[in-house]
């Protein structure tokens, strides 16, 4: 990358220029200039309580720390004085930023609020954006941010403003750079824009700051697409919002295209980590006819051929209905989640931690990861070796697991051909793997706000004087009046994995801040399970479209359905009482093609409602049948 290319104007196109100009909403309490009451509530230990001595022992210096909240300064408390506060004195401060953590829409509004909100308290502060990620922070390369300088960026996808390179501040030498670029530049605050890796990255800085008396108080901010720094604390990260919607507006185009040409399958892989969170969010937004998530592949412990014949099954069924065509969604994570294959990989991320180089890994592994890997076509091999990403796991990304499940059900399907048991048409696939396609998108304006609002209280972390938290804001799925501002204690998120479970379970490596899986006893999840018979025969597409910024479209889209947990199921509730009303009053002779067509053409849920509510015999909004 060429650190000249950052940072520098860039030529807006219409749409740009319109979006730089949306001006980000912001909750009550931070609309109050520099008059915030700072709230101190309970003393917290971690998430998991098993975990809390081993967190205790490693971050002495900033485990136990409080919760904190901000609120406007006349809100009712029932705290003492001494546990809130109204700072009045705002001395100028230096503070820098980072991108640690891979690109995810929303990012450029993280250091837009900051900036605002430092110059609301001191025209004489100073934020300087660490140019080229983590070693531009390790080589003390800076960009002062300044109106100019951010003018081309408000709202904007990519993060090209700063870039990022190697997403880690873990190794001794690596912590001691960026101990050193702080105190030279004299930072009361860093910082640190990422996912999981990143923020367990920032405690440990946070940690060893204040061991060494460093004044630079470190803060973390949940940003990452892949949507899995969520527990008791965060409720989404920024950036996850936006993907889902490009996503689930990809993936319903390929539906259509698959059902309007009859021929192919498509196996869509979509980027977001080890959790299967956007690939659960897009499929209850664009109702493929299969998805696999990672979590219930491990939970059930399925095997590659499991997998395989699953996928094939479907296909089977739905060749007796005269249908070869289909979508498969499936999570990059998935791979992870095949039994076998985790120990593949688990044995190749322990070569590459004993420096065995890429060519001699597949000649060092044990007899039974060696037949598997042989078995496992070429290009699979050549990707799984490739070297690690900065929490030493696989690379998930280049992992093209979905042309790998692409050539196992063909060949099966082949097989059944063979043996006389599938007489259908000859399987035929098409692969995608959606990751850039989404990430790079502009962000919608939830996550416009989200990170404008985060990058304000990473300010007011700052000006409390905190250390090793993250700014956080919940009740999110209320308009933006609603949402309430906090800052949480890292070392209250993190905790470590054990080899067993019950009560011998052993704790292995280090506290961190872990990816939380999708929960399989979440309403979505069932929601999913549910109408899994469904969504693969009736080609029950939906088509929620893209992104609408502003204009009659914009509002009818509700943030991501994991949040909005409970207007989704009513929406989808309806939908399928829609379907069944429909069928009971079918002219005989409706084709079957016409209710498909029909039903895939819904606009609007209210429409779909006010004809739920009329007799019997109305007639069909918006549709007409023969
Ligand atoms: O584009 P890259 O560098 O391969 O990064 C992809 C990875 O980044 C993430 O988005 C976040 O870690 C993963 O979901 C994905 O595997």
């Amino acid at each position: 990358m060429n650190a000249d290319d950052l940072g520098s104007p860039r030529e807006l196109t219409g749409l740009q220029r319109r979006r730089a100009l949306y001006q980000p909403e912001l909750p009550p309490c931070l609309l109050q200039g520099t008059r915030i009451r700072v709230e101190f509530g309970d003393s917290t230990t971690t998430i998991d309580s098993k975990c809390a001595d081993i967190v205790a022992q490693a971050f002495p210096h900033i485990f136990g720390q409080k919760l904190v909240r901000f609120l406007e300064p006349h809100t009712d408390t029932v705290v003492s004085e001494s546990d809130a506060q109204v700072i009045q004195e705002h001395p100028p401060i230096r503070v820098g930023v980072v991108f640690s953590g891979r690109q995810s829409p929303g990012g450029h509004n993280v250091i837009w609020g900051t900036y605002d909100a430092m110059k609301a308290q001191n025209p004489h502060n100073v934020l300087l954006g660490f140019v080229g990620g983590t070693e531009g922070l390790f080589a003390k390369n800076t960009l002062e941010i300044t109106d100019d300088v951010l003018s081309s960026y408000k709202n904007q996808g990519g993060f090209d403003l700063l870039g990022r390179t190697v997403d880690q501040i873990r190794t001794t030498e690596q912590i001691n750079a960026a101990k050193a670029t702080c105190c030279d530049l004299n930072l009361d605050g860093l910082i640190i824009i990422g996912g999981v890796t990143s923020n367990s990255d920032a405690a440990q800085l946070a940690e060893i700051f204040a061991e060494h008396n460093c004044k630079t108080k470190v803060i973390g901010v949940p940003v990452t697409l892949s949507g899995d720094l969520r527990n008791q604390f965060v409720e989404t990260t920024v950036g996850f919002d936006t993907v889902c919607k490009v996503n689930s507006q990809l993936i319903s185009n390929v539906c259509l295209d698959a059902i309007s040409a009859g021929k192919y399958y498509y196996f869509v892989r979509l980027m977001g980590g080890k959790a299967s969170h956007v690939a659960l969010e897009c499929a209850l937004q664009s109702h493929p006819n299969m998805v696999i998530l990672g979590e219930e592949v491990a939970f059930s412990k399925l095997t590659l051929k499991e997998i395989t014949n699953k996928i094939c099954d479907g296909v089977e069924a739905r060749a007796e209905q005269g249908k070869y065509h289909g979508v498969l969604v499936i999570p990059e994570g998935l791979i992870e989640s095949i039994p076998e294959m985790y120990a593949l990989i688990q044995e190749i991320n322990n070569l590459h931690s004993n420096n065995v180089s890429e060519a001699d890994i597949p000649s060092q592994l044990s007899p039974w990861a060696a037949a598997l890997f042989k078995f496992l076509p070429s290009f699979i091999r050549r990707e799984l070796i490739l070297h690690q990403e900065s929490d030493n796991s696989a690379q998930l990304s280049q992992i093209d697991t979905e042309q790998l499940l692409a050539h196992l059900v063909e060949a099966e399907m082949n097989k059944r051909t063979k043996e006389g048991k599938y007489k259908g048409r000859k399987f035929s696939s098409v692969c995608h793997f959606f990751g850039s396609q989404a990430r790079g998108s502009p962000p919608s304006n939830f996550d416009c706000n989200y990170a404008y609002v985060l990058g304000h209280i990473c300010v007011q972390i700052i000006a409390a004087g905190l250390n090793g938290y993250m700014a956080t804001v919940t009740n999110l799925k209320d308009s933006t009046n609603k949402w309430r501002c906090a800052a949480v204690p890292l070392a209250a998120m993190m905790s470590v994995r054990r080899h067993l479970r019950g009560p011998g379970a052993v704790p292995i490596g280090r506290p961190v801040i872990h990816p939380s899986p999708i929960d399989l006893k979440a309403e979505s999840y069932a929601v999913l399970r549910e109408k899994a018979s469904s969504f693969l025969l009736d080609d029950f597409y939906r088509t929620p479209g893209g992104i609408q910024f502003e204009g009659p479209g914009a509002g009818t889209k509700p943030i991501t359905l994991t949040i909005e947990e409970q207007d989704y199921l009513g929406d989808i509730e309806i939908l399928q009482a829609y379907l069944d009303k429909v069928r009971t009053i079918l002219k005989p002779g409706c084709s079957r093609e016409i209710l498909k067509a029909s039903i895939s053409s819904i606009a609007s849920v209210n429409d779909v409602l006010k004809f739920m509510s009329a007799p019997l015999n109305t007639e069909l909004p918006l549709y007409h049948f023969n």
